[in-house]
């Protein structure tokens, strides 16, 4: 079995983490979030984080838990939609791991976040906007790090996790 981790990068709403843990869970690997492991970190949640120090400060510690994750092997890492924003962030994801991109349509984007307390960008304005406005400037950041783009429209997470298994973890010599 390939050691190297594997992190998955993509919008709000793209499955990073639904995906994560079942491809974590058939490929036998430790499942880890950046978020999640942020809010243990610090002892509060996003949202507070977001309040009380701003996207600035957020993005502080996104960077500092991510320069952290990216050195460990054998893990599934799910990361924030914004892991992408700072140079430094897609410098560790490229060079430490298989990056997959999981692309999401616009009206998938919508429809999965609909419930999205906890996602900060989402909680004022038009999220129609926002996500659209997000994703011009975030796309080309996903493509430039990604080994493999994976389209998550029309399939549900056990599909696209073994579609993302079958094509990073086939062993060499057993492919079809
Ligand atoms: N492929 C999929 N098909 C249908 N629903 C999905 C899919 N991937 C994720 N979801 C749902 O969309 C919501 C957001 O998924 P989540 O994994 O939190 O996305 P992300 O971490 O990329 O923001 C969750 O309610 C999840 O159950
Ligand atoms: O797109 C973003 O900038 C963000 C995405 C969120 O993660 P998900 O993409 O897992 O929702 C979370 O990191 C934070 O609310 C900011
Ligand atoms: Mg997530």
């Amino acid at each position: 079995m390939n050691r190297k981790s594997l992190f998955l990068v993509g919008p709000m709403g793209a499955g990073k983490t639904t995906i994560g843990k079942k491809l974590a869970e058939i490929c036998n690997l430790e499942f880890v979030d950046s978020d999640h492991e942020i809010e243990v970190r610090t002892g509060v949640d996003i949202p507070y984080i977001f309040e009380k120090e701003g996207e600035e400060g957020f993005r502080r510690r996104e960077q500092a838990v991510l320069a952290d994750l990216t050195t460990r092997s054998g893990i599934v890492l799910a990361t924030g939609g914004g892991a992408v924003l700072l140079p430094e962030n897609r410098a560790h994801l490229s060079a430490r791991g298989l990056v997959v991109y999981l692309h999401a349509g616009l009206e998938q984007q919508l429809a999965r976040t609909e419930r999205s307390e906890h996602r900060p960008l989402l909680m004022h304005g038009d999220r129609r906007e926002t996500l659209i406005r997000l994703f011009e400037h975030r796309d080309p950041l996903y493509r430039e790090v990604a080994d493999l783009v994976v389209e998550t429209d029309g399939k549900n997470a056990r599909q696209l996790a073994r579609e993302i298994q079958d094509a990073l973890l086939t062993p060499p010599g057993e492919e079809v």
